[in-house]
């Protein structure tokens, strides 16, 4: 993850991490500069003249590299939002449901957010690095043996850092999965916002047991790893005073030129304290974003891209469907928690253009899962679905998807009418609108519709604008008429659903509407996840006069 990021902003990166060791490398040598200043009787004006240089030049390169730092991060907040974005948006649709929403909402938001955040700590770790190695460099300069001894000091500090480290690693890695989690219930929060006023027993389990616990979670395990960093950074810390009070009191007794060597050190020594902190905070946080980082990858892992192709070719779709064939088709969903499997299929099937087909069935029956196999959704686990002759696999599956449009029973709507155009959509749009006697609330302008404030049933008429304006050769309508008001299911059953079938539309409508069936040209009946031919209902209406009252049934397996 952060070679990918690294490899997106090389230059960028060098420069900030330049204008960093600069700065590292300059506020060594002012701390020389002192040294030396307090070691003569009377500084010179040369000397006063090389302090001020100094001390800009660390002034300058210390902002600039926060500045390109503080950029970086920003730059790769936003590569990961469009890296993990683009995986998802060409994920295979069945892995990115088992993912889940919540763990994607987690990787776009948190987890980016702190690797990014190594970015910015990034100036901190590299200036304070350079500080630290030019202060030893210094101190073997004074005294190679009291150099030695800080070496063995670092050697010991830096073994319990690692432990640490590791320990306080795992504790990261649980906050960062558990906050997966806590993202779901954020989503309950707002999406159950109903049902949780409504009923109080029910809004005190799901803040306590729920959220509350996976809050309390995250907040035990990220605070056990930061406090495992933070100690490990006191440890550190005395490790250095330890150190001042060896040198000061035990070692430098025996080396040469007592004083100076003793001022040097204890002027390095002070200057040493503060980067050094610096330097042991901020690797918790760069630690943090490598948990991050790593989390990141798992989640986007789990979504193997598919067939997605960024730019299908229209100009290749057909316009008009020839055949659809489904051969024994099969589709399993196993739960886990019941050890229980969901079998659909093996279907066989054929649609053609201008044929509307209802498919009934009890619920859990197999009728979206069913609609997801024929638009391309799922692939098929055994058997194909033949387009024109032509098997649907990995490679054409997603321009297979492009001639339908669907409008599922958990259907989304965009802010616009994406990928349409043309100078008369808007009016198209709206006589549609009329149509649907929307036209008093929302209205098609500039290709978007002007408000989503609406009822459920009256949301899912504009669905069905944006599915009719995008005008392909197979619709497909998830129980779309289950909350329509009388009057315009009649308008949906009797006029849109004939006028679909006379410009050669094929149609498969999932419907529990039993009155309206005989308007169809078949009806299919799921059980089990088994497809049963049925009868078309007679009830309440007289025979359709195209069909006669007879079920034309396609081959059902
Ligand atoms: N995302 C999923 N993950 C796991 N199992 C699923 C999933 N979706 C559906 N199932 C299982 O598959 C079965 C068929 O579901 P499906 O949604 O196709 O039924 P349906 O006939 O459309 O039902 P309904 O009339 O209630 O919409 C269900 O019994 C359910 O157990």
């Amino acid at each position: 993850m952060f070679s990918f990021l690294i490899r997106r902003s090389r230059g960028l990166l060098l420069a900030a991490a330049t204008a960093s060791v600069v700065s590292g490398i300059c506020g060594v040598l002012l701390v020389s500069r002192i040294n030396a200043a307090l070691a003569v009787d009377n500084s010179t004006a040369t000397m006063a003249w090389i302090f001020a240089g100094l001390a800009v030049a660390v002034m300058l390169s210390r902002t600039l590299s926060s500045v390109l730092f503080e950029r970086l991060g920003q730059h790769a907040l936003a590569e990961l939002r469009r890296y993990i974005s683009s995986r998802v948006i060409a994920a295979d649709f069945r892995r990115l449901e088992i993912l889940g929403g919540p763990k994607v909402q987690s990787a776009l938001s948190e987890h980016s957010t702190n690797v990014a955040q190594f970015f910015v700590s990034m100036p901190a770790i590299l200036t304070n690095s350079v500080i630290v190695i030019g202060c030893m460099v210094y101190m073997a300069i004074l005294s190679w043996q009291i150099f030695l001894a800080a070496v063995a000091m670092i050697g010991l500090g830096s073994v319990g850092y690692h432990l640490a480290h590791l320990r306080a690693i795992r504790h990261l890695s649980v906050a960062s999965r558990e906050q997966d989690r806590l993202f779901s219930h954020f989503r309950s929060l707002v999406e159950g916002a109903k049902e949780l006023r409504l009923h109080a027993g029910k809004r005190r389990a799901f803040s306590e047991d729920l959220l509350g616990r996976s809050v309390e979670a995250v907040r035990r395990s990220r605070s056990l790893g930061m406090s495992i960093f933070v100690a490990s950074a006191s440890w550190g810390n005395f490790l250095v005073y330890a150190f001042i009070g060896l040198v000061l009191f035990v070692l430098v007794g025996d080396v040469p030129e007592r004083n100076r060597v003793m001022t040097g050190f204890v002027l390095v020594f002070l200057y040493m304290v503060i980067p050094l902190e610096a330097l042991l905070l901020n690797i918790p946080r760069a630690n943090l974003a490598r948990v991050a980082a790593a989390r990141i990858e798992e989640i986007t892992r789990d979504i193997p891209g598919a067939d997605a192709d960024d730019k299908p070719d229209s100009s290749r779709l057909p316009a008009e469907l020839g055949s659809l064939e489904i051969r024994g088709v099969t589709h399993r969903y196993y739960h886990e928690q019941s050890d229980e499997v969901f079998e659909l299929g093996p279907l066989d099937l054929e649609f053609r253009p201008g044929e509307v087909t209802f498919l009934v069935g009890g619920n859990g029956s197999g009728k979206t899962t069913l609609a997801k196999l024929l638009v391309g959704l799922y692939a098929p686990e055994s058997g194909e679905l033949v387009l024109d002759g032509k098997p649907i696999d990995d490679i054409n599956r997603d321009r297979y998807r492009q001639i339908f449009s669907a409008v599922f029973s958990d259907f989304h709507l965009f802010e616009r009418l994406l990928d349409l155009e043309g100078g008369d959509l808007d009016e198209r749009g709206n006589r549609l609108l009329r149509r649907l006697h929307l036209q008093h609330k929302v209205q098609v302008c500039d290709g978007a519709f002007t408000t989503q404030a609406l009822s459920q049933g009256q949301r899912k008429r504009l669905a069905l604008v944006a599915a009719y304006l995008e005008d392909r050769p197979f619709l497909v309508f998830d129980e779309w008429a289950a909350d329509q008001d009388p009057v315009f299911k009649d308008v949906f059953y009797r006029e849109l659903l004939p006028e679909l079938k006379a410009e050669g539309k094929a149609v498969l409508v999932i419907s529990h509407d039993d009155r309206y069936f005989h308007l169809g040209d078949r009806l299919l009946k799921l059980e089990h996840g088994q497809l049963s031919v049925a009868e078309k209902s007679v009830s309440c209406e007289s025979p359709n006069p195209e069909t006669g009252g007879q079920a034309s049934v396609g081959s059902v397996g």
